[in-house]
Parts: C-alpha cells; structure tokens; sequence
C-alpha cells in the first residue's frame, strides 16, 4: 500500500495576462502549498479496474473523480494491465479555489510511479498532469512555483516566508469555468508578481503581505458579494493581510503571531464559514 499526501495550494499572485486562442487564459501565478491535505491509500488489484473510494459522499468515483483520470492516463501511456484501487480521505473543500482535487490527481499520477516503479521524470509526471488540468503540474510540484503558460508552466523558487494562514470558505462553491467565462480582460487589476518573488526570494513577510494580489477576485466578489465581506471582515479583525485564492470563493489570511490567530479565528461566525487554520509549507 502506498500512502500520498494531497496539500491544498494558494495564490500569493494571480495575474490574467490575457485570453489564449484555445480558450484558456495565459497567466502568471506565484503559488505555494498549505498543511491541510487529503490523504491518497493507493494499492494495485488483479483486476484491470480503477477502483476509488472517498470518505465523502458527494464526490464522484467514476471516471469524473479527478484521481480516476489520472490512474486511467498512467496505465495507458505505460501499457499497465493491473488494476488499481484508491481511497480518497478528504479534508480539503470541494469548488473552493484550493486545487483539491488537483492535488488528489497530483498525488495518484506520483503515488503510481512509485506502485509501479517507472522512474517519470517530474517533466513526464507534468505532461500527464497537465493534460487533466491546469494546476497539476504545480500540485506535482507540491512545493512554491512561479506558474506561467494557462498555469502549467512551473518554475521552482525558494520557500514563501512561514506564517499561519487562515483559509475562510463560505457554503458553496464556485466553478472555476463560470468565473473565467465572466473575465473582461480590458478591466482587470493586475498583481506585482516581481515584488511578490523577489519578497519570496527576500525571505520578507511585510512585502509578501503587501504584494498578494488576484486579477479575478473582483470578478468573483461582483457575483458573490459575500466572498468580498469575509476579505474585509478578515482584514478588520487583524489580519496582516488577505485574499482570495484562485477563483475563490475561499479567502485566505496571513497572521504572523499566533495569539493573533486565534483572535482572529474568534471573531468569525463558525456557523457561517469552513475555516481551517495551517502552516505555509512549499
Ligand atoms: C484558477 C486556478 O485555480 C489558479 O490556480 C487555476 O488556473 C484553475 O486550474 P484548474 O482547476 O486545473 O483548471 P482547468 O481544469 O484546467 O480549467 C477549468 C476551466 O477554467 C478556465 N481556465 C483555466 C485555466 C486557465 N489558464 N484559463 C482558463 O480560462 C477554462 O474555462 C477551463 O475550462
Ligand atoms: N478528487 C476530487 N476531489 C475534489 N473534487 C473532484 C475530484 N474529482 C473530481 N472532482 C470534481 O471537480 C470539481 C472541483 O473540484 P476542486 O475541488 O478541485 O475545485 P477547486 O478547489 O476550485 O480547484 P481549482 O483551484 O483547481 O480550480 C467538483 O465539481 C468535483 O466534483
């Protein structure tokens, strides 16, 4: 049996460059990872099937779960006839801008490679990924990236400065396909992505916080005001500073002190909101 951990991803910077010919948008993207993970059991069968399980009862198991994909384009570029069979234990939210389910990809494409001894290099890991979606490649990476390209372009860089991060997610979800469809790219805000990797770079927590930036969050915040009130509700009760991560709806808060983070974590409606407070890790 092999064990992955699947680490949810924030967006220190998301810029929208632009929309492509094939429909995606060209980005640039400083992303890092955070200590809230689903975890991936992995264990081959006899049976050529893809078997997946999840504690979680709304998400899919068949060809739809992001896992199966991955498992499925593994065995047909390597020619593998053995089933295999994945179990899910989720804790990352679904629809929440956090890459879960990329992240459960992520870890099936670099679970296999070790079930099945075939020594892929991160760039035929990459190549795979990207094919299910556009965050793979960074999901594989797992650590702190700039991502370039529709977000598949990934070049390492050095850790983001650790603090305590408060990931704050309403009751829905948001489509990523939905708020893309909505981008006016003449009217968006762009990020400081060079400030933001030479604060990275810096090691410089002040810059970091004041640098995070994200070309959709009033895209999202103009349909669902609500994402908008936790920012500001975050941002008042002290947070150093916020932001949406990818195409939201969950924001996340950046706090240095931790007296300061349960301060904060206290001032939230529990009732209302998932909130998770992690570490940076990348
Ligand atoms: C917004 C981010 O979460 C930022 O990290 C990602 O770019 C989204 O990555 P993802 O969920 O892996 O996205 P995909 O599954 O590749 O794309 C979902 C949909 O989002 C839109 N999309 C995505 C990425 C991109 N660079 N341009 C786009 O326009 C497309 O309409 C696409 O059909
Ligand atoms: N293993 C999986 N985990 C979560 N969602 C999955 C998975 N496989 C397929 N899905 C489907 O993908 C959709 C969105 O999933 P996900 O949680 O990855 O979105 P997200 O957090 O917005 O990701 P991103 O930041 O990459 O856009 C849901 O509709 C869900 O049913």
């Amino acid at each position: 049996m092999i064990h992955e951990k699947a680490p949810a991803k924030i967006n220190l910077t998301l810029d929208v460059i632009g929309k492509r010919e094939d429909g995606y948008h060209e980005l640039n993207m400083v992303m890092t990872t955070v200590d809230l993970y689903d975890r991936l059991s992995i264990s081959e069968t006899d049976e050529d099937r893809i078997i997946i399980t999840t504690n979680r009862r709304y998400l899919p198991v068949d060809n739809k779960n992001l896992s199966y994909k991955a498992a499925k384009l593994i065995k047909e570029q390597y020619g593998i006839k053995k089933g295999v069979r994945i179990h899910i234990n989720k804790n990352i939210p679904v629809a929440a801008g956090l890459a879960g389910g990329s992240s459960d990809a992520a870890a099936t494409l670099r679970g296999l490679d070790r079930l099945w001894k075939l020594n892929m290099s991160f760039e035929e890991l990459s190549e795979i990924g990207a094919r299910i979606g556009s965050d793979v490649p960074f999901c594989i990476y797992g650590k702190t990236a700039l991502a370039t390209g529709r977000g598949e372009i990934i070049k390492p860089i050095k850790p983001a400065p650790k603090c305590w991060v408060i990931l704050v997610k309403p009751k829905f979800g948001v489509s990523t396909k939905h708020i893309f469809s909505n981008v006016e790219v003449n009217s968006l805000k762009h990020p400081d992505t060079k400030a933001m990797l030479d604060a990275v770079l810096n090691g410089d927590y002040k810059s970091m916080c004041k640098n995070l930036g994200n070309s959709l969050e009033d895209v999202t915040f103009k349909r669902y005001p609500d994402v908008k009130k936790i920012k500001e509700k975050l941002l008042k009760y002290g947070a150093d500073a916020a932001l949406m991560s990818g195409s939201g709806p969950t924001v996340f808060a950046f706090v240095y002190r931790e007296n300061k983070k349960n301060r904060l974590i206290n001032s939230l409606d529990q009732d209302k909101y998932q909130i998770f407070a992690v570490r940076m890790l990348g």
